[in-house]
């Protein structure tokens, strides 16, 4: 990994982590597990079967859709129709933005909105995220010419995404008795963004996050990991690490569906775990607000 384009985390927390080392003893960190051993499957979905001519099986679909957002707030759908070509595009453009120098993606945004790195307002160590992000709303997606490499890969991926979402936000909004239609007609696109993620290795301590703890405030969240671990999320009131799948795509309950749905699906907090070899890499499509909130 080019050391020019790795953000200076070592530098920014330092002073954080050696302040915490004088008051805290030897390494700084309480016992709040971070470092987890038990490595879960989420309950995984097969899109295909929304498609066939059994009314039945399409409704089991639904149903599981549903129970796996009741009962887990995380599930996994497989055959999503999204082929291994688009995300395999999209990770050699997602690794040629973020190898770029440092201060070139701190101070050119000309396509991206905002470029985060690391935690700007962390003031303790379970704050710190060991990682940056691209933050690109779907309107500068879908409104660009697609004239570069990277915006027609990312508009390819972004329709299809969108429509993903929207299907699966229609099955839960109708097993909550709306119409099966709801979100096709109320989702305001222009709420909706993807982020893109790169957690570089992380040399001082597994117990510094790659993202902090956290719940997403989207109607849902898809995302898609690479094969390095780090995704965790809280199972039964603990931390288990979900072990990647190449053939799946994560779904994420968000806030507003917990709300909109009166706490029927979950919200369920999560967080990205460092390793202190392989960087990692994941994108997500946040899908958002309704234009009659
Ligand atoms: O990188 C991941 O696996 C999770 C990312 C995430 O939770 C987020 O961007 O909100
Ligand atoms: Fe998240």
């Amino acid at each position: 990994m080019d050391s020019i384009s790795v953000p200076p985390l070592h530098e920014a927390y330092e002073m954080l982590l050696s302040k915490t080392r004088n008051s805290n003893g030897e390494n700084g960190f309480d016992d709040d597990q971070v470092l987890v051993e038990e490595e879960i499957e989420l309950p995984v979905i097969n899109m295909n079967h929304l498609a066939e001519s059994d009314e039945v099986r399409r409704q089991e679909c639904k149903y599981a859709i549903a129970k796996a957002s009741q009962e887990w707030g995380f599930f996994e759908i497989v055959k999503h129709g999204i082929s291994n070509d688009v995300f395999s595009g999209l990770r050699v453009e997602q690794e040629n933005i973020f190898k770029q120098p440092f201060e070139k993606k701190r101070k050119e945004n000309k396509f991206f909105n905002f470029y985060r790195w690391g935690a700007p307002t962390a003031t303790c160590i379970r704050q710190l995220s060991w990682s940056e992000a691209f933050h690109i709303p779907l309107t500068d997606i879908l409104g660009s010419s697609g004239s570069n490499t990277f915006s027609s890969t990312i508009q390819q991926f972004a329709t299809q995404v969108s429509i993903l979402a929207k299907t699966l936000a229609d099955i839960l909004a109708e097993k909550m008795g709306h119409k099966s239609s709801f979100f096709q007609e109320n989702c305001l696109l222009s709420s909706c963004y993807i982020r893109l993620n790169r957690y570089p290795p992380c040399p001082l301590n597994s117990e510094v996050h790659g993202l902090m703890p956290h719940t997403d405030s989207s109607f849902l969240t898809i995302l898609h990991q690479d094969q390095v671990r780090g995704l965790q999320i809280v199972k039964d009131g603990k931390w288990v690490a979900v072990k990647p799948n190449p053939d799946a795509l994560v779904i994420i309950i968000g806030d507003l569906f917990q709300a909109w749905s009166n706490e029927v699906y979950k919200s369920v907090e999560h967080r990205v775990v460092t390793n202190p070899k392989s960087e990692r890499f994941s994108m997500a499509y946040f899908f958002c607000r309704l234009m009659i909130q």
